[in-house]
This record gives C-alpha cells, structure tokens and sequence, in this order.
C-alpha cells in the first residue's frame, strides 16, 4: 500500500480525538466531516477549559474566521497545551490580511509554531506582505504564486505550509508535493477549508512523526471524495451530502488507485 494509503487505514483504526476551535460557521461542516472520515471531533474553545482539553486531544486545530478576544484567549491556552504535550497543531489564518485585529491575532498564533500552517493563496501569499486577490475567506490568486511563500514559511519556521485550491500544494520546505482532483464546486459551499483543516488534524494525529505524509494523505483523500462527489451532485446543496458520504465510503485502496500526486 501507499504511505497516503496507510495513512488512511491508521487513521481509521485510531479515530483520533481532533479539538477543532473553528469559526461559528464551520462548526458543524467541520464535525461532519471529521466523523464521516472516521475521526472524532470535539468543538473545545473557551480559556477555562481548552489548555487541559488539548492534554487529551490526539491534535489541535485553530481557525480565526470569526475570532473575537475571548477566542483568543482559548487559542493561545489550547495551543500551550497541545505543545507541553508534543500534540500537533494546524493553524488555518482566515482572511488574516483583512483588518488588523486578525493580522495581530495570526502574527501571536504563528509565533506559538503550528506543525501545519494550512490555507488559501491568498491567505499563504499575504504572509509574504504581498496584497494579493484575497476577498475577504475567498481566494483570489493561484496556488502556484503562494508556492514560493510557501516555501520559505516552511524552512523559516519549520512547518509544514499546505497551500488549497485548484490544485494543491504541501512543503516542509525540502520536500514539496503537488495534489490534483477536487471539484470547483468545492469553493461554492462554505467552509469546506476550515473542515479540511480539521481533516488535517485528524491525519496528523495519526502521524504525529510525519506531518509532512499525514497532510499529503489527507489532502489526496479529500481531493479523491471531491472528484467523486462531483460525479454525481447536481450543485453545491447536493455535493454537501454527496462529499459527506464520500467521505465515508472512499477505501484505503481506492484512494491508492485514483490519488493524483506529483512531485514538482
Ligand atoms: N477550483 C477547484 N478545483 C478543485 N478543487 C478545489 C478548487 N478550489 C478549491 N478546491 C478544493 O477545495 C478545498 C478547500 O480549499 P479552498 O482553497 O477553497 O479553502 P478555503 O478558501 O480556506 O475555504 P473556506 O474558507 O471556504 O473554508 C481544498 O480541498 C481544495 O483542493
Ligand atoms: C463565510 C465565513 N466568514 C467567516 S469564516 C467563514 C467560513 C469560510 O472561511
Ligand atoms: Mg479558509
């Protein structure tokens, strides 16, 4: 079997425990998806609680599509408690270049070193200090300009920096991997991002020693149940469920046979 294979199969076998601090909007997208892929999440936010949630978590995830103080609080709280425990985390920087309460908050989170930094190209780019096509959570430049950010976030700090949209884009800053397939329905329903993000989580804890591999894995597993979904959805109302049960049914084989990666 593949290692993207493999890593589908352990994925499965451990469901990990994923605590998602996500935006209001992506709550249950992200949780749906989370379960019909296998794993188990748990929606875990608020200062009091989220630094000892993350000491049981298999991996954290941070979102700050709708971020407010409070939230702020938790993050930082559920982060120091992922990495006192060596847990690995996935930051996803929503629209971090809109306002400058959301580019302080991802400018503090990102010096606490996410594992995986995951995000549009318009959100990876504008860590370059570029501008960019960015509108708002919605992309507006190509995968391939964010690559070289990518790049260099990557072996600056030590992380894997995966880069979503038509096709995909995963470094750790020597190896780089690109994934094809996915639909562009896939950005007509909200949040399919954010749960990724979560998806990524899941993956990583259950490699915690391979991130680079576990976000490959995941990313060719939600571009292989997007391309079948595709198939058969009449729109993005449809996809929704359709991606979901996708997501359910795809076996380890079956992503070994139709997963698109290349090595750029
Ligand atoms: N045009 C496209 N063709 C195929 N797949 C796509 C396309 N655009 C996005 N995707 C896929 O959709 C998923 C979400 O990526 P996207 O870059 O849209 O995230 P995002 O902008 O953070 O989403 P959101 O903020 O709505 O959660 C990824 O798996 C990506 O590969
Ligand atoms: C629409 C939207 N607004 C803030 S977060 C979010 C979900 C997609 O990123
Ligand atoms: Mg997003």
């Amino acid at each position: 079997m593949t290692d993207t294979a493999t890593i589908l199969k352990e994925m499965r076998e451990k469901a990990p425990l994923v605590q998602c601090i996500t935006n209001y909007v992506a709550m249950n997208v992200a949780a749906n998806v989370l379960l019909s892929a296998g794993a188990s999440p748990a929606m875990v936010h608020c200062e009091e609680e989220a630094g000892e949630f993350a000491g049981l978590a298999s991996a954290l995830t941070v979102n700050i599509g709708t971020l407010s103080p409070l939230w702020i609080g938790g993050m930082k709280a559920a982060i120091d408690g992922a990495t006192a425990k060596g847990t690995p985390w996935v930051f996803d920087p929503v629209a971090h270049f809109a306002t400058d309460f959301r580019r302080n908050a991802a400018r503090e989170l990102l010096e606490r070193g996410p594992t995986i930094l995951r995000g549009n190209a318009s959100e990876i780019l504008a860590f370059s200090g570029a501008t960019g096509g960015g509108k708002g959570v919605d992309a507006g430049d190509s995968v391939e300009a964010a690559e070289e950010t990518a790049r260099r976030l990557a072996s600056e700090r030590t992380m894997v920096v995966a880069v979503t949209g038509e096709n995909d884009f995963v470094t750790d800053g020597t190896r780089s991997a690109r994934i094809h397939g996915g639909s562009p329905i896939m950005p007509k329903v909200t949040a399919l991002g954010c749960a990724l993000t979560c998806l990524v989580g899941a993956f990583a804890g259950a490699r915690p020693d391979d991130p680079f591999s576990a976000t490959v894995a995941a990313l060719s597993f939600y571009a292989v149940a997007g391309s079948h979904a595709h198939d058969i959805a009449e729109g993005p109302g449809t996809f929704a469920v359709h991606f979901l049960d996708q997501l359910a049914s795809l076996t380890p084989a079956e992503l070994e046979a139709e997963a698109r990666i290349t090595l750029p």
